[in-house]
């Protein structure tokens, strides 16, 4: 290195004379053009910003590793699970997932947990949220769920006729709407939540047997939540407390750790399973599925430069390595194609050259050239076409899946099962929470769905009073709703209840 250490350079290592005066025509004069290093400073300046992500904006991530702590060989060939003791280098991203990238982290939302894992068989990524199930099960939905969760079209503000209008014309929602307007639905932090797959994965050994699976991060440091005077206060206060505590937290060497169960069927217990397994807004039950320890996720080391490693970190459902393989969940699907795009979009083609994207312990070998900021030696003077007999790298076919079948006529199937989509919400409201929980619940959904048309609230109302009759009527007494209304509501199929709403009686 010939320049001297400390001394101002331009972005070509040109040395600096001066960072403050801009060369001028006379002490009074304007500035001239030939400011070299103005103007380039200027012109970087105004392209600093990428897109936001398109959802989960907001977020924070940190690194750390995986740990193997029981023996899964007979479930997948994945390598980097095939021996106890064995540690993996992740990096791990939170998020919330409607607001933008300033938005407040107290915010009622699904929080994103996304893992990296660097496995010596290239990247694998798993991108889960902090809650089991999702809104939706056809990915047809996605977009137009996302605009309902975003700013109205014409007001430009969070829009409650918009958020529940869906989801009342949603009923397969109603699970997840309530996992989200319970206190789990504001995280006190990221370090004191679960992070679950949500979808069904496929693994498989190495002797082509497959078993459909669900992964869950167990938060080692307890669950806790906000209420909503607390995520209202948070928000004003500190609207970046989450980013701020997980930054902290593994500063002062507090690790946070998650235990990795996993949920894991047989094809044949898959086929008398009494859910679809592919359906999202689902969970396995444990009793039937009892979850298994298999691992430990701990964080351990701060980003150095938030853009460089957070902001431009890329997660993809597609990239799955050998043992690992996706389900026929049709959201799971349309996510193997909708994050590279995305990242293509945001980051450029060569996206996978920034260093936290990178495959750090299998180097990439594939004929892929040029492009954008294509910044590494584009694969130097070696071949770049497949087949070559020049010593390129070769496919390696015991790499390959293992065949499956798949068969029907095609067309646009609904879900099929009479698909209750009320009793696991029932459930959850009946079984699962305490008075308190009930009470927050109720509490929370009455301050948002209170500020929707009443012919809204009425519709939503019925939904929830069709998964437990006590969970619709509290909504609705605390709406001050004609709670006798509900059961004739919920008695409809959502084509009536949708007309019968719509006609000016609840208005
Ligand atoms: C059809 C359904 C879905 C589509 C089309 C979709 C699409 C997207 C897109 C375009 C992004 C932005 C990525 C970026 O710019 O970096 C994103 C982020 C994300 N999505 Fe989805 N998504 C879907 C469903 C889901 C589900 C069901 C989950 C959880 C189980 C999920 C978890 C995440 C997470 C965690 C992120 C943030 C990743 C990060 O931290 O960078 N998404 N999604």
């Amino acid at each position: 290195m010939t320049q001297e250490k400390n001394k101002l350079t331009t972005a070509f290592g040109i040395p600096v004379s001066n960072d403050q005066n801009s060369l001028t025509a006379g002490r009074r004069g304007p500035v001239l053009l030939q400011d070299v290093h103005l103007l380039e400073k200027l012109m970087h300046f105004d392209r600093e910003r990428i897109p936001e992500r398109v959802v989960h904006a907001k977020g924070a991530g940190a690194h750390g590793y995986f740990e193997v702590t029981a023996d899964v060989t007979k479930y997948t060939k994945a390598k980097f699970l095939n021996q106890v003791g064995k540690r993996t280098e992740v990096f791990v991203r939170f998020s919330t997932v409607g607001g933008e990238r300033g938005s407040a982290d107290a915010a009622r939302d699904p929080r994103g947990f996304a893992v990296k894992f660097y496995t010596e068989e290239g990247n694998y990524d798993l991108a889960g949220n902090n809650t089991p199930v999702f809104f939706i099960r056809d990915p047809l939905k996605f977009p137009d769920f996302i605009h309902t969760q975003k700013r109205h079209p014409a007001t430009n503000l969070p829009d409650a006729d918009m958020f529940w209008d869906f989801l009342s014309l949603t009923p397969e929602s109603v699970h997840q709407v309530t996992i989200l307007f319970s206190d789990r639905g504001t995280p006190a932090t990221y370090r004191h939540m679960n992070g679950y797959s949500s979808h069904t994965y496929k693994w498989y050994n190495a002797k082509g047997e497959h078993f459909w699976v669900q992964y869950h991060f167990k938060t080692d440091h307890g669950i806790k939540n906000l209420t909503l005077a607390e995520s209202i206060r948070l928000s004003g206060e500190d609207p970046n407390h989450a980013t701020r505590d997980l930054y902290s937290a593994i500063a002062r060497g507090d690790y946070p750790s998650w235990t990795l169960e996993m949920q894991i069927l047989t094809p044949e217990q898959a086929n008398d399973f009494k859910w679809d397994i592919f359906d999202l807004t689902k969970v396995w039950p444990h009793a039937e599925a009892p979850p298994i320890r298999i691992g430990r996720l701990v964080l351990n080391r701060n980003p150095v430069n938030y853009f460089a490693e957070v902001e431009q970190a890329a997660f993809s459902p597609a990239n799955l390595v050998p043992g690992i393989g996706a389900s026929p969940d049709k959201m799971l699907q349309a996510r193997l194609l909708s994050y590279h795009d995305t990242h293509i979009h945001r980051l450029g083609p060569n996206y996978h050259l920034i260093p936290v994207n990178a495959p750090k312990n299998a180097p990439e070998r594939s004929y892929q050239r040029d492009g954008f900021m294509r910044v590494d030696d584009n694969g130097g003077g070696g071949p770049n076409y497949w087949p070559n007999s020049f010593g390129g790298p070769a496919p390696d076919p015991a790499t390959e899946e293992p065949p499956f079948e798949v068969g029907g006529l095609a067309g646009r199937y609904p879900y099929r099962f009479p698909n209750d989509d009320f009793v696991q919400a029932g459930n959850l409201y009946r079984k699962v929470m305490t008075d308190t929980d009930r009470d927050h619940l109720v509490g929370n959904i009455v301050a948002h769905l209170g500020n929707a048309q009443k012919r809204i609230q009425y519709r939503q109302a019925a939904i929830f009073f069709k998964a437990n009759p006590d969970y619709g009527r509290r909504v609705a007494e605390g709406l001050k709703l004609d709670v006798s209304e509900l059961e004739r509501l919920a008695g409809m199929t959502q084509e009536d209840r949708a007309k019968a709403t719509d006609q000016g009686t609840y208005s």
